[in-house]
């Protein structure tokens, strides 16, 4: 087993090692004949205590780049590390379960549970007891600004924008070490939106996790530490 310790980072002349490290990173689609290299070789160090923004124009790659960093695919050539370990060692679904949260575009809610019960089935798999989880999930539905009376409704009752900020809720009910979002301020007014992106700033500057967005939002971009642009296969960060 590899356990080569982390020792790159992106910071000028900084120390801190990675939580999360993409090297040399590839991912090709094959459709029939048709091959599409949609990843070419991105490699980045991605650091504890900081929010990234990875932008993008439309079918760049900025889902795929999310999918691979988060354990859900796995890259045609490369590797993801996780604290200095690779994933496909530790085993996709470990890292997913265990290490990362994502909150996905399509939210994929639990439509026939209520709010309540989406989160508080998300901390299955964490430290808080089984006694304790109505009431953090109350804490956090409170977070992100769920009204006590729509908490009990089932979630497909509930606005896209709630049903948005019910899954941020889930993610961080998972208590990981790295939060994935993909677009995660798209159904929710300009308002509401600031609030999440403060929610997630707070997470990375005050809990020291590490923060990934994919957003099309300037708003959101301008509110993260570094913005990673997707183009061409190529990720770059911004000048
Ligand atoms: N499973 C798949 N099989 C074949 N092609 C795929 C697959 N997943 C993604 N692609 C292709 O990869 C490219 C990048 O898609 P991706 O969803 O990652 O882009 P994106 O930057 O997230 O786009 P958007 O901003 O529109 O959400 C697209 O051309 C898409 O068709």
């Amino acid at each position: 087993m590899t356990t080569t310790p982390p020792t790159r980072t992106n910071a000028p002349g900084g120390t801190t090692p990675p939580i999360l490290e993409l090297t040399d990173v590839s991912r090709t689609f094959s459709t029939g004949s048709r091959r599409r290299v949609v990843l070419k070789s991105v490699s980045y160090a991605f650091e504890a205590g900081r929010m990234y923004a990875v932008v993008g124009p439309s079918g760049s790659g900025k889902t795929t780049l999310l999918s691979l960093a988060s354990g859900l695919d796995a890259p045609t050539a490369g590797s993801v590390r996780f604290k200095g370990r690779d994933v496909a060692e530790l085993g996709l679904g470990t890292y997913r379960n265990r290490h990362v949260a994502t909150v996905f575009q399509s939210l994929n809610l639990l439509t026939y549970m209520n709010a309540v019960q989406n989160v508080t089935s998300a901390m299955e798999i964490t430290g808080v007891k089984g006694g304790r989880r109505k009431q953090r999930a109350g804490e956090l539905l409170d977070l992100l600004g769920i009204e006590p009376g729509d908490r009990t409704r089932r979630t497909l009752q509930l606005s896209g924008g709630q049903q948005q900020r019910v899954a941020i809720a889930r993610a961080l009910a998972c208590e990981v070490d790295v939060l994935f979002a993909d677009e995660p301020t798209g159904a929710l007014d300009h308002e509401t939106a600031a609030g999440i992106i403060e929610v997630f700033r707070k997470l990375a500057h005050d809990d020291g996790k590490c923060v990934i967005v994919v957003t099309h939002s300037r708003e959101v971009a301008a509110a993260c530490d570094e913005t990673l642009i997707l183009k061409r296969g190529k990720l770059t960060p911004q000048g």
